[in-house]
């Protein structure tokens, strides 16, 4: 019995465009609620929510059974890191702050068993490969691994055409928030100089046969991403959902009062 197949990767490799949401509020409970809303896929946020690897395992472990393909963002593109989340079951992972071709191949090598790369070998311990009830885990898990690796520096963007050349990079995801931060306009993702930026970094990445990805509420502007190509693409965040929700709530309930 192989690794299961990533339906997630094989819909990008088909140019099938994927909706997500990112899923911050770093609960398996809360993460169950998400992956009953209909979303292709749920950023599971290692990197700005306060997950470590056993809420990210925990949240797996819900969202893996459901219709929404989990992906596990790190904190950083750290190789041991990368070990961790894939041995709990992660098969997608997204690396923000990813610079260079050269930590794109790092990165890439980290997703894989020798000899294409140094994933360390624990599969017996795995949740990955079902505590070795997957017998052949280890010859067939390679393939089923999709790297998302996240552009959103001036530099960047610089060395795109390099990180688009680097092999079993599945993904090239586009962070607007740090990508302002790094052109001087912290804040401000609406910048017209930032969105000029995304259009051709979206298009840049389309022409070169990679999948590109973007976290953008605007839905108007995911219209326009979708448009230029981009195909996996997330419009919401849960902790900003239920923050703005219950603001609302409160302010309306509250004018009942007046
Ligand atoms: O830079 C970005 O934008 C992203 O990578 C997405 C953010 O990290 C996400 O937390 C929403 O702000």
């Amino acid at each position: 019995m192989p690794a299961p197949k990533n339906t997630f990767k094989q819909a990008l490799k088909e140019g099938h465009a994927q909706i997500g949401c990112w899923v911050g509020l770093a609960d398996a409970y809360a993460a169950e609620v998400m992956s009953t809303c209909g979303f292709d896929w749920l950023v599971i946020d290692g990197e700005h929510a306060p997950n470590d690897l056993r809420s990210l395992r925990d949240q797996l472990q819900v969202v893996s059974p459901s219709d929404s393909h989990p992906v596990v963002r790190l904190p950083i593109g750290e190789t041991w890191m990368v070990k961790q989340v894939l041995d709990a079951g992660a098969q997608t992972v997204l690396i923000p702050m990813i610079d260079t071709a050269e930590q794109a191949a790092e990165m890439v090598r980290a997703c894989r068993y020798p000899p294409e790369g140094v994933r360390g070998v624990g599969s017996s311990l795995a949740r990955a490969s079902k505590f070795g009830e997957i017998a052949d885990y280890l010859h067939s898990a390679n393939d089923e691994i999709c790297l998302l690796v996240q552009v959103e520096s001036v530099e960047a963007m610089d060395n795109l055409d390099d990180i688009l050349a680097v092999d079993n990079v599945d993904g090239v995801f586009i962070g607007p928030a740090d990508l302002a931060a790094s052109m001087g306009h912290l804040g401000n993702a609406n910048h017209a100089d930032v969105v000029a930026t995304i259009e051709d970094a979206v298009t840049r990445i389309t022409k070169a046969g990679r999948a590109a990805g973007i976290l953008i509420t605007d839905l108007n502007a995911a219209k326009r991403y979708l448009d230029l190509g981009a195909t996996f693409v997330a419009t919401g965040i849960d902790v900003t959902l239920l923050a703005n929700a219950g603001r609302k709530l409160a302010s309306d309930s509250k004018a009942l009062m007046v």
